[in-house]
């Protein structure tokens, strides 16, 4: 077996970007130093791939059990492929603090490059207007839950940043990476009640 790949884990709003990055990161993760594909998985895509049920023939808990247990087989998933020995892009919206616990757990033991992806109010209603598929307002309001835990390896501001600098930006960042604990460590460490450092 392959030694385990990389996971990095975009993680922003409704809107942020995180598909366009995600798009682009495939493309410039490339070269010498890359030498292995990168796997884009989307959380949105997992919940595509459901049997499209009505949802009125679901009690609103059982819509919920489904969600999370979409959302949960999606951790498993991205930790499965990087196991397995792929690269892997993923993008997730942690806007309850379940799902960042979650992954904390069953990515354990894997190398996890942590990014936010952020936005403004402004852009994001833009973006809601344009897109015509979202409610207006939703992606502005789940911004601070989504980066509530505050920790992150880099992060990129896609209100007037293409995706393309924002993954060249992801690239530099992973061919210099710092030594020390990734956020994944630090977020470990503090939910076990003992910050780095301290
Ligand atoms: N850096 C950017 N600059 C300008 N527009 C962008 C940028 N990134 C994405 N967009 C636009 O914003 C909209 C949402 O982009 P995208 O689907 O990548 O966001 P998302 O975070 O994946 O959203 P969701 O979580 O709702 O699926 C698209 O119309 C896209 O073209």
């Amino acid at each position: 077996m392959s030694p385990p790949g990389q996971i990095v884990l975009l993680n922003g709003a409704s809107s942020a970007g995180k598909t366009s990055l995600a798009g682009q990161l495939l493309t410039v993760l490339d070269g010498p130093r890359f030498r292995r594909p990168y796997f884009h998985l989307s959380v949105d895509a997992f919940g595509a791939m459901r049997a499209a049920r009505p949802t009125t023939q679901l009690s609103p808990a059982e819509v919920t059990d489904v969600l999370t247990r979409t959302r949960a087989g999606f951790h498993r998933a991205v930790a499965g492929m990087a196991r397995a020995g792929n690269d892997v892009v993923a993008d997730h919206v942690l806007s309850e603090p379940w799902r960042l616990r979650d992954c904390l757990e069953v990515m354990a033991g894997l190398d996890v490059v942590l990014v936010g992806v952020h936005c403004s109010a402004e852009e994001l209603a833009r973006r809601e207007r344009v897109r015509g598929d979202r409610r207006i307002g939703q992606a502005a309001a789940q911004v601070e839950r989504v980066h509530a835990h505050g920790v992150y390896d880099v992060e990129c501001d896609t209100t007037t940043t293409t995706p393309y600098d924002c993954a060249v930006r992801i690239r530099d960042f992973l061919l210099a990476r710092p030594p020390g604990p990734t956020a994944f460590d630090r977020l470990r460490a503090a939910a076990a009640g003992r910050p780095y450092g301290r």
